[in-house]
């Protein structure tokens, strides 16, 4: 009996059935957090799509490369500022967008795709991740693409797609039957394709358009509301990429060039918000919204130094997109906490893992001066 009193705390001389029923409490505590774990690693709905899911069909996909992200996983870590143009301030009670506002900026360019040594080429799609540090501890944490609309509309076709589009052992490409399946259970993928493939590739990281694609709402001071899509406008003119330079053996000549130019330079990109409209979709990153929609240029972010992946930059940080200041809301988007839930898992498995160092290990550790 002692050894039934130590394992359940009982104090001495509790008669045999008490001493049963506080041993059935803590079984029951024990079994509950047992189910609780079975739930949330998706054991007990073998059917539904789990955060652990998606992650484990990226590792399917793109092989095991520990220690990296399990998509954009070759990206390089930078730094700056944003500057508000006070635009903002009307749109959103985020202080961040308050006129002459300064907000330290960290962050990280890359290239879709989860091959951390791939070689940089046209097609692949090109990130912007950043994080701002505004004041008592808030923050606002963002991905964009240089692409106009995401490929898919939920997180089961996020899925799905991944595999539908891995490359074929014996051609490097997709099979075409297998896509065109895809293509033809997600229409709205089609037509997303269609305007991906559409879209002018420029020479680099540095004059390409990143967009947030997923909408937001922006809420102001006096409780006004309004749908969003970012943008980052390069001040650059957009030049196209030539064909010496898709030719280049640099396999890393993308990443090169933006760690050469900011050496040399800060270089410069508008954060502008589009503003939807009543009826302009909010939950379909598929979808373009119209093209004569109101913009407002919410202020100049500059770049002014690029760093390697290393401990504790960039590296160590999850672009979760839920991550926001009060003035900035989330939409009624899926996407958007499939993603949130998706980039905590693969955060989790590549924060517990041993690291190899970046392929994008050129770069200067100084940036250049604003
Ligand atoms: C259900 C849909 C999506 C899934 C499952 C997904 C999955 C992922 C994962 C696993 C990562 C790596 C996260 C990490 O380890 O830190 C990632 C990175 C990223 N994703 Fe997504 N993604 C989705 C949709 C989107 C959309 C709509 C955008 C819109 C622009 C986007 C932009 C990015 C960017 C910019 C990064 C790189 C962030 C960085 O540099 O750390 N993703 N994604």
């Amino acid at each position: 009996m002692s050894l039934l009193n130590d394992l359940t705390g009982a104090p001495p001389g509790l008669p045999p059935h008490a001493l049963l029923l506080r041993l059935a409490a803590i079984g029951a505590v024990l079994a509950g957090t047992t189910c609780g774990f079975a739930y949330v690693g998706g054991w007990l709905s073998p059917g539904a799509l789990t955060p652990a899911r998606v992650i484990d069909r990226f590792e399917q996909v793109n092989g095991p490369h520990p220690g990296f992200r399990r998509n954009h996983a070759k990206g390089l870590c930078v730094e700056g500022r944003f500057a508000a143009s006070g635009a903002g301030a009307a749109l959103s009670k985020a202080g961040l967008f308050a006129a002459g506002r300064v907000t330290p900026v960290a962050g990280r360019l890359a290239l879709a795709g989860g091959q951390p040594y791939a070689a940089d080429a046209e097609a692949t799609v090109r990130s912007l991740a950043l994080r701002f540090t505004l004041p008592d501890g808030e923050e606002w944490r963002t991905g964009m693409n240089d692409i106009p609309v995401f490929p898919v509309r939920t997180p089961e076709a996020f899925y799905e797609q991944l595999l539908a589009a891995k490359p074929d052992l014996a051609t490097g490409k997709p099979d075409p039957a297998r896509l065109n399946g895809f293509f033809a259970a997600h229409p709205e993928s089609a037509k997303a394709a269609a305007l991906i493939k559409a879209r002018t590739v420029t020479a680099g990281f540095a004059d390409s358009t990143y967009r947030s694609l997923n909408a937001f709402r922006l809420v102001a001071a006096d409780g006004r509301d309004t749908p969003v899509r970012f943008a980052f406008v390069p001040e650059r003119a957009p030049s196209p990429e030539t064909a010496g330079q898709a030719v280049q053996q640099d396999k890393n000549y993308l990443f090169d060039a933006l760690a050469a130019e900011l050496r040399q330079d800060a270089l410069r990109w508008h954060l502008v918000a589009t503003l939807g409209r009543p009826g302009d979709p909010t939950a379909d990153a598929t979808q373009p919204w119209p093209a004569d929609r109101e913009t407002a240029d919410l202020g100049t972010l500059a770049l002014t130094g690029s760093t390697p992946e290393a401990p504790g930059n960039c590296r160590d940080v999850n672009f979760d997109p839920l991550v926001l200041p009060l003035g900035i809301a989330p939409s009624d988007d899926p996407l958007l906490s499939a993603r949130s839930a998706a980039y905590s898992q693969s955060f989790t498995r590549r924060a517990g893992e041993d690291k190899t160092p970046s392929a994008v290990a050129g770069a200067p550790p100084h940036g250049a001066a604003l």
